[in-house]
């Protein structure tokens, strides 16, 4: 059993199933059945040994806002979101999930409702498609759900599958459908659309939007594509050399299409801060 544990990645490791929770009209007009929680990073700094990755990081994330986190490569995007995750711990500051301070010592989340997508769907290429969707809970009507969820994500036909016999896109649905059964409070993505054509990645953007919009959660989405962030956060902040850069707020409303001006013109501003950090 501990050989799987550690084969997992550490948020099934422990999997607590969700609590029920009460239905909440949020102000957008959306019916979140798992409201999300509020995530507050404060003066946060990260050490490797001589080196300073994350440096008096400040953010506080509302309940059920999608903050996508952006910066170039080896910035410190994963290591906030590792801390965030409760799978770390700061080397100085604090973060807290729900008003409750992470000490970074779990295998898995401190809160127990909270999951993260990975770049690679990390499924157990032993179990079918159900089986997969169904980790994390026990019983008859944990599977009926694993199997809505499933439905949810447009692979309901793909049940009775083998991993290995599905598409990249449809390994990252599965992910995502085992993500969402337990109804998390906060989900973090961290690039879990990278491996992804550019077509796939795009439905996925919908597909991620659309459960975000119907369930509630906090999401925080760490990403290279400055497109996807602009097209899926409600805000933007930019990490460089394990400061926060700038912060970018996206109004726009929601569903948001391909095409719109105003999205473009936010993405270009991003574009250029990046590219001015890279000619400098
Ligand atoms: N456990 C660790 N031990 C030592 N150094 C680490 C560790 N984890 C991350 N680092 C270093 O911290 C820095 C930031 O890494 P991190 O993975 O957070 O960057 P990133 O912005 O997510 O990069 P990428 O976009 O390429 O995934 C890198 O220099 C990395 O080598």
């Amino acid at each position: 059993m501990n050989a799987i544990l550690d084969w997992l990645p550490p948020d099934l490791a422990q999997y607590p199933a969700a609590a029920p929770r009460e239905t909440v009209d949020s102000e957008r007009g959306r019916r979140p059945r798992a409201p999300g929680v509020a995530v507050d990073v404060t003066h946060v700094a990260k050490r490797f040994g001589e080196t300073q990755v994350l440096r008096d990081i400040d953010l506080a994330v509302r309940p059920g806002e999608f903050v996508a986190i952006l910066g170039h490569s080896g910035c410190g995007k994963s290591t906030l979101l590792r801390l965030i995750a409760g799978l770390d711990r700061p080397s100085d500051g604090v973060v807290s999930v729900d008003s409750r301070r992470l000490d970074g010592a779990a295998r898995t989340t401190d809160t127990g409702d909270t999951r993260i997508l990975f770049q690679e769907a990390r499924l157990l290429p032993w179990r079918r498609v159900l089986d997969n969707a169904a980790i994390g809970g026990t019983g008859e009507a944990w599977r009926t759900k694993a199997r809505a969820t499933l439905d949810r994500v447009g692979l309901a036909d793909k049940a009775d599958r083998w991993p290995a016999t599905l598409s990249g896109g449809q390994r990252q649905r599965v992910a995502l459908a085992r993500a969402l059964v337990s109804e998390p409070r906060l989900l973090l993505l961290d690039e879990p659309l990278g491996a992804l054509d550019a077509l796939t990645r795009l439905e996925m953007q919908v597909l991620i939007e659309e459960v975000w919009q119907a369930q509630g959660f906090t999401a925080i989405l760490v990403t290279h594509d400055v497109a996807e962030a602009v097209r899926l956060a409600d805000r933007i902040v930019v990490l460089d050399q394990g400061r926060i850069v700038e912060t970018y707020a996206v109004e726009q409303p929601r569903p948001r299409p391909l095409g719109d001006a105003e999205l473009g013109r936010i993405e270009q501003r991003i574009l250029d801060r990046l590219m001015r950090r890279k000619a400098s």
